[in-house]
């Protein structure tokens, strides 16, 4: 008996060994790592935007504008990019009354110019080099959404909606980027959406420009990464910002509704703070979704049957209150 105690207790005492000699330090060691992995990824981050020129699309309003004050409280030096002259300057007035003593900041430039013009948007990025000889960062943002049903929609809000979405980052990228690959260094980032990964019901234009987005910097990412340059797709789902009231309807009207999706969406600063981070760690493609958005994504890949049934179902329910 006292003999089994004696051995209890030395198994016991051996276990103890184990977990206080190679356990303990083994978490706490790889604890201290992660967190040196953290501090080095912030480090890295900061240091990435710190000076960077940074150019935003559709800084004028929503995620744009958000984009724009948490990418200058980085330090970057900012090029707004958007159509209303007078908001933009409003946005420049606030940016340089917040002074950080922590951070050296810069008073952004402005560049004015509709994306839907692809001429204009040719000289727009002649301009924007100019400002500092070079771009490092291209956040593609500006965008509008659209309402509809196919039935009811004229081609020519397709066009304008993919002029908007598509054709208009893609010139603006286009026209800026030969000067990064001479530099042999930048980075194109752009704000798709959730619907770049799946089509909705009565989103058609909005989906399908969404969709052409991705493919294009994916193929993109894929063709510039021998000169050093990187490319950041950012999907996010329903942020609370105008993009429902300015969406186009069908007829080529303004939609007007600000959506309960939208109102009830995802803080736009939080957002941007989000797009920083996939910025500064360059990050290829980022899902900034809830769980029900990015299981659709899934569904939409792995069982896509069972994608087609659910949209057909909404679809009936979403029509049914107007055909009443
Ligand atoms: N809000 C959401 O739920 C989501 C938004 N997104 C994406 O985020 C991006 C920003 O949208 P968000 O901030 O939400 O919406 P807003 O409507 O608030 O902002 C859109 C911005 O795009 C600019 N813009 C629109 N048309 C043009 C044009 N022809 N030429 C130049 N600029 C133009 C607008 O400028 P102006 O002020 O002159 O109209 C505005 O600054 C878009 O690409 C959108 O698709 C992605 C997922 C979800
Ligand atoms: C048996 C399992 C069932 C699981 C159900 C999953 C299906 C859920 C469908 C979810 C659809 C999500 C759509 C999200 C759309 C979105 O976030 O879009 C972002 C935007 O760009 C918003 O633009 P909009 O103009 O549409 O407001």
């Amino acid at each position: 008996m006292i003999l089994s105690s004696h051995r209890r207790s030395i198994s016991r005492g051996g276990a103890m060994d184990l977990i206080f000699g190679n356990v303990v330090p083994l978490v706490l060691g790889s604890l201290g790592v992660m967190v040196l992995y953290q501090l080095l990824q912030r480090y890295r981050q900061r240091a990435y935007i710190q000076d960077a020129v940074v150019v935003i699309t559709g800084a004028s309003s929503g995620l744009g504008k958000e984009c724009a004050r948490v990418f200058h409280a980085a330090g970057a030096r900012l090029i707004l990019c958007g159509r209303d002259r007078a908001r933009l300057q409003e946005l420049v007035q606030e940016l340089k009354e917040v002074a950080d003593s922590k951070q050296k900041t810069y008073t952004p430039s402005t560049v004015i110019f509709d994306l839907s013009d692809t001429e204009t948007v040719a000289s727009a990025a002649e301009e924007i080099l100019k400002c500092h000889g070079h771009v490092d960062i291209l956040i593609n943002n500006a965008g509008v959404s659209y309402r509809g049903t196919i039935l009811n929609t004229h081609v020519d809000v397709h066009k304008e909606v993919m002029g908007i979405n598509y054709f208009g980052p893609v010139a603006l990228t286009q026209a800026i980027l030969p000067s990064m690959v001479q530099r042999r260094k930048g980075h194109v980032a752009v704000i798709s959406s959730v619907q770049g990964k799946i089509a909705i019901p009565f989103r058609s234009a909005y989906a399908a420009s969404k969709h052409a987005t991705q493919a294009y910097f994916d193929c993109l990412r894929a063709e510039v990464e021998q000169y050093g340059l990187e490319v950041s797709v950012i999907s996010p789902g329903y942020i609370r910002t105008n993009l429902s009231l300015n969406a186009v309807t069908g007829d080529g009207s303004k939609y007007g509704v600000l959506d309960k999706n939208t109102a009830e969406g995802r803080d736009p600063r939080e957002v941007a703070e989000a797009v920083l981070r996939a910025v500064g760690r360059r990050k290829k493609d980022v899902l900034l979704a809830g769980p029900l958005p990015t299981l659709a994504v899934y569904i939409r890949t792995l069982c896509p049957q069972l994608f087609f049934k659910l949209m057909a179902s909404r679809a009936r329910k979403e029509q049914r209150p107007k055909e009443d």
